[in-house]
Parts: C-alpha cells; structure tokens; sequence
C-alpha cells in the first residue's frame, strides 16, 4: 500500500521553527549591536552611583556637610556658566563610557589557585583508582582533571568544599578498608579541622564529598513540645532525621531536627549510655534528660563524680534521691530493683484479673546514674557490692516496668561496664573529641563523617538501636549554682524545675549532706508506702 504524506504541518514544521529560531537570534543580535553604545554608557553610569555610594559611606560624618556644600556649589557654577550643563553632561556621559567600556568577568571556572588544588587532588587519587593493564585508565598522572570531577565548590579560603569524583568500576568500593583510604585522603588533602560527609554511590561509580557546616551551639534548656515517653537528646543535621521540633533559638521559633529517644514498654533501646571524654558535656546531657523526664515522671539520681552538679535538683517535686555517697547509691538502687519488681507483679497481678494496670506503676520512674564506675572503685575497695550489679534488675525488666536506666561514663572507665549495662543499653551518645575507633567501640559503627579535632562541649554522635549514626548537638543546661552561668541560662534551667517539695533555705545547699538526708527520706517514704 502506498504510503500517504504527511500533512504538511508536520512535515515542514521543524524546518520553519529552526528558520524562525534563526531570524530571532540574528534580530537579538543586530539590536545589540545598535544598542551597545547605550547598555556601555547605563553600565558606567551604575558603577559611577555604586562608586559614588561607597565614597559618601567612607566620608565621616563630620566632613559630609562641607563635602555636600562644595558638590553643590560646583553644580551652580556649572550651571551658570554658558553651555556648562551641556559641557557637564558630555562629561559625565564619557566618563560613563570609559567606565563601562568592559563587562564585569563572569566566573566560569576555577581561578588558577583552584585548578592547582583539583590537579594535586587529581594526582594524590591516581595510585588508588588505576591499575597497569587498564588499557584506558580514568586517573593517570598528568591526566584531565575535569573528566572524572564532575562537580566541585571551593568556600571563601579557595579550599574544596564539595567535589564529585567518578571512578573506575573495578575500584573494590564495597569494601571498608578501600573507601576510608580514599576518605582519609581526600580529608587531608582538602584541608583538615573541617567535617567531610562523603556519599558512595557505588551503582553509579561516583563518590561525592561536602564539607558540613557545625551544628548550631545556640539552643538552650526548654520546654519541648513532644509526645509522652520521648526525649530529646539534642539537635542534628536537617537531612537525618524526619522529626521536626518547635524551638526558640535565641528571639525566633523554628522547627529543629531532633534526635528524640522513645523509652517506655513500646521501645527498642529503652536504657541509655553516653560516653565522653572529660568536659565534653555528658552531665550537661544528663540534666537535660532529668529535665525532661520530670515532666511526666520521677527521677533517682547518682552522681558518682560527688561534685554536686545535680544539687538544683534536691529537694523538688519527682526528685525521689540525688546520692553521692555510696551507702546512699547502693541503698538507692536497692530500692530500685525492688521497685521495678513490685511494678513487674502488680503489673502482672492487673493483667490476670483483666484491669488496667494501677496509675502508680504507670507512671515513668528514671534511674539516672553519673559516672557510677567512680563508685564502683569505692565499693571495691571497701570490699561490697559494685552499683552496676545492682543495675540488673531495672536494666532487665524496666521496659516493662517503666523504668528507665541512662548512665554516664568517661571512655578510660568504659572497660569496667558489666555486659548487662552492655547489652541493655542500646540507645548510645558519645560526646566530645573521639577517634572514629573510639565512636565505633561504642556506637557499634564509626560516623560516615569525618570528626573534628575542635568540638564544643555537647557535641558527638548518637545512635539509637540499629538506625544510623547521627550527629548530635545537645542543648545547652548548665548547672544554675555555678557561678560561670549567664543569667539567661541559669533562669532558663531553673523556670524547668519543679516546685521544691519542702521550705529550703534559699542560699546554695551543700551537696552531699543535703542529698544524702533528701535520699533517705525518699526512698523511707516509698518504702513506707509500698
Ligand atoms: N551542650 C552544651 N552547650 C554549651 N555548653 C556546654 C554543653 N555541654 C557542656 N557545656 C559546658 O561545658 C562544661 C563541661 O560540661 P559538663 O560538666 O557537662 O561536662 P562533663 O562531661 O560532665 O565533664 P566532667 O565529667 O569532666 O566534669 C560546662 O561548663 C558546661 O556548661
């Protein structure tokens, strides 16, 4: 059968629109060649008001009025004089095309410092991404930069900020040892004492690099709008995380990527530890959580370091001991274990006769130990119980108890940790200047960043369970008795505390005798009341 045409629209449409395409750019063009007197002369007489902008900013404001007298005057004796005007505007106009003579270089590429820098990373790569009988190698020295950086960004120093490799497919990038050797080099060679997140993409052959900007360091203790049985632990990266809190970061509200831990009978990490090294802020984090956790429940602490960090707490409502003795701990923790026993039968006992589970066991109960190994030496030595034995109870049925255990420790005491404080706390933090082999002996995986030489305090890495390892910056709570405290802060620790329960004296209580009395009322009058 004989093939009809097409209709003519169709057959010679493209044709018309390549014409049409062509007529316009010829017509683009010519207009700006009979423009480009006038865009030359509207181009100088902009950098003329931008010049002349920045000279009246720099003049002082003392030398303005004389500066403005004698610019008037000039204009009136030009103005006077015969053609002066005219003569004035041929001036100015000239002046304004030899200005505007050259257009301003646009940027299109790296400078030459930076086409240095790509090079060297270039070459450094080479060894890593070649091999001798690759016929036609990617990397090879004195090769092209720019065939396999596909993307690159340098910040205000001329150093790579973001940059897009492509790779050989025969690199072994499923493999751990290989991908941190290209990590560490990149690292070094982009400049370090920055953060790198490197990003393989391994069905594609292409690794990318950023370098993050540090977290925020602005946000303080307050309340946060959050569901029962969640806290927040601090603040990361937007992109990690999909829950959003309301904050008040210095005079405006913004939505902040939280890391919020879920405790209670529905968690899979319901017991907590944070690591850190001296200073790094790991009594800070634990404050913070004791505030949060006095919302809906109530708090034992221990404070193994006896330095009397959590004295604000004594005394107030939820707050059934704060110890820094170790008779008080261990008698404290006793309690403890007897206590989530008891919630474990009447919770059971409920559940046979069919009825709720009673408003007294349902209520959060949070065991919040600082540094307990210090008291553990003390027990040693002293020849009776570590605490952390006394742990086993809460650690092993507080989920169903609503009980929550968090510990602090410092990364030389680690190796005293029992394996039931091991295996039961799975929701981890470590805080402060660490190795990535420090993170990953706690985290269980080292960061896909690479950490900093400087860190703030409150600032590390955390890992709830099996989710991924997330940077984490934790609010700023300080101590409100310490006299470093900005007022601000200190008021905004000490509007979160509950009510005192009984008349103290308003001067600043002395830590231990203070807590050792409050521990013993406490845990008589739960032991009464059971
Ligand atoms: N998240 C934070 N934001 C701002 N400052 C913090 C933060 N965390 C801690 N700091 C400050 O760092 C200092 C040390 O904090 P903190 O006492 O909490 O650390 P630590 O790890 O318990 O130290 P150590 O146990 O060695 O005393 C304090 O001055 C504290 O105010």
């Amino acid at each position: 059968m004989a093939r009809r045409p097409l209709p003519r629209i169709l057959s010679s449409g493209s044709a018309s629109i390549t014409r049409s395409r062509e007529f316009a750019r010829t017509a683009a063009d010519s207009a700006t060649d009979v423009l480009h007197p006038l865009i030359m002369i509207t181009r100088g007489l902009r950098l003329l008001a931008g010049a002349g902008r920045q000279k009246w900013a720099a003049t002082p404001k003392d030398r303005r009025g004389p500066t403005l007298f004698l610019v008037a005057a000039c204009v009136l004796v030009v103005a006077l004089i015969p053609y002066g005007p005219l003569l004035a505007l041929v001036t100015v106009m000239g002046a304004a095309a030899w200005k505007g003579r050259e257009r301003t270089p646009v940027k299109t590429g790296p400078d030459e410092a930076e086409t240095g820098r790509l090079q060297a990373l270039y070459e450094a790569l080479v060894p890593y991404f070649s091999t001798a009988d690759d016929p036609s190698p990617l990397f090879t020295h004195g090769g092209d930069w720019d065939k396999v950086f596909s993307g690159y960004e340098f910040d205000g120093n001329g150093r790579v900020s973001s940059l897009r490799v492509t790779y050989p497919a025969y690199f072994t990038d499923s493999e751990a040892t290989s991908r941190a050797r290209i990590e560490q080099l990149l690292h070094a060679k982009s400049g370090r004492g920055r953060e790198y997140l490197f990003s393989w993409d391994e069905e594609g052959n292409q690794l990318l690099m950023n370098v993050l900007d540090a977290l925020p360091t602005t946000l303080t203790a307050q309340r946060f709008v959050t569901a029962p049985g969640e806290t927040v632990l601090g603040f990361t990266d937007d992109d990690a995380v999909q829950r959003t809190v309301p904050v008040s970061d210095g005079d405006e509200t913004r939505d902040a990527p939280g890391v919020v831990w879920r405790t209670g009978a529905r968690s899979t990490e319901p017991h907590l530890l944070i690591a850190g090294q001296p200073g790094s802020g790991t009594t800070t984090l634990l404050r913070s959580i004791a505030l949060q956790a006095l919302q809906q429940g109530d708090i034992l602490i221990v404070e193994g370091s006896g330095t009397g960090e959590y004295a604000c707490f004594t005394g107030r409502e939820g707050v059934l001991a704060v110890e820094c003795g170790l008779a008080g701990a261990l008698s404290t923790l006793e309690w403890a274990a007897s206590e989530t026993e008891r919630r474990l039968i009447e919770a059971n006992r409920a559940r046979q006769s069919g009825q709720a589970a009673p408003e007294d066991i349902r209520r959060p109960l949070w065991i919040l130990l600082d540094r307990p190994s210090v008291l553990g030496h003390l027990a040693a030595a002293d020849g009776g119980p570590d605490p952390q034995e006394l742990l086993q109870v809460p650690l092993r049925h507080g989920r169903a108890a609503n009980v929550t255990v968090v510990m602090t420790e410092q990364f030389d005491s680690l190796d005293g940790l029992s394996d039931t404080v091991r295996s039961h706390t799975r929701a981890r933090v470590v805080l402060g200047q660490c190795s990535p082999g420090q993170i990953e002996s706690v985290l269980g995986l080292e960061p896909h960043t690479t950490p900093t030489p400087d860190v703030p305090p409150g600032r590390g890495y955390a890992r709830l369970g099996t989710g991924r390892v997330l940077r984490i910056q934790v609010p700023a709570t300080p101590d409100p008795y310490d006299d470093a405290t900005s007022e601000a802060q200190r008021q905004a620790v000490l509007d979160l505390l509950p009510e005192r329960r009984t008349a103290v004296e308003a001067s600043r209580p002395e830590p231990v005798m203070a807590d050792s009395v409050t521990a013993s009322v406490a845990v008589e009058g739960l032991a009464l009341s059971d």
